[in-house]
């Protein structure tokens, strides 16, 4: 099968204090992690939340596991299933959260975001989740985005990071709580993708 990162070898660029970008870290699993996305939505399609303005989001979202409880019950999305993260998707988030120097994380849950053409998501804290000292594992499939990353309050400055397939943002400790979002999403086609970013969310909810 086509290699998209040919001998490109990961890097980590560090974000604030607690977050690091793990560039490339999806490596020659990204077309299994793309199949997690499609099972998973497979069985739970992927719906435009309306936000509690009664805005319809722009980005669809699906997910397993306990978060989609915790969601559930505030009547965005389904809660019919919480079927438990799969062995491939726990694997992943624990080595992510590992090299990002959070050895403890076991998620429970991931979202699972999918960004079409001028898709965004604004500035917001993840803080849903009952215990904060764990941290949060995103990883980026498919079109490049610019993810928004600022401080404790929502007015604080943001740094702008290029995430590209393969990326793994992972932010806990003093960053837990930080502001962010991304920016509307450029159009392009991706190999693997085709005109979509996915987002997936990695996260101990309960
Ligand atoms: O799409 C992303 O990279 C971020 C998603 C996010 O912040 C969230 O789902 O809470
Ligand atoms: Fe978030």
């Amino acid at each position: 099968m086509f290699d998209f990162f040919q001998d490109e070898e990961p890097w980590q660029e560090p974000l604030a204090s607690g977050a690091v970008v793990l560039r490339r870290f999806v490596q020659g699993d990204d077309h299994d992690l793309y199949q997690e996305v499609n099972n998973i939505a497979a069985q739970n399609p992927f719906i435009h939340r309306i936000t509690p303005g009664g805005f319809r989001m722009s980005v669809a979202m699906t997910g397993r596991g306990a978060a989609q409880w915790l969601s559930g019950r505030d009547g965005y999305l389904s809660n019919s299933e919480s079927l438990p993260l799969s062995d491939t998707l726990l694997a992943f988030a624990k080595r992510a959260a590992i090299e990002a120097g959070y050895p403890d994380f076991i998620p429970d849950s991931c979202l699972i975001n999918r960004y079409a053409v001028d898709s965004k998501m604004t500035l917001h804290q993840d803080k849903n989740e009952r215990d904060l000292r764990q941290p949060i594992v995103s990883v980026s499939l498919g079109l490049p985005a610019v993810f928004l990353f600022g401080g404790l309050l929502r007015s604080d400055k943001t740094s702008k990071v290029l995430l590209e397939h393969g990326d793994v943002v992972v932010w806990g400790g003093e960053s837990r709580l930080c502001f962010h979002g991304i920016s509307p999403l450029k159009p392009g086609i991706h190999p693997l993708t085709g005109p979509y970013r996915f987002n997936i969310t990695f996260r101990k909810a309960l």
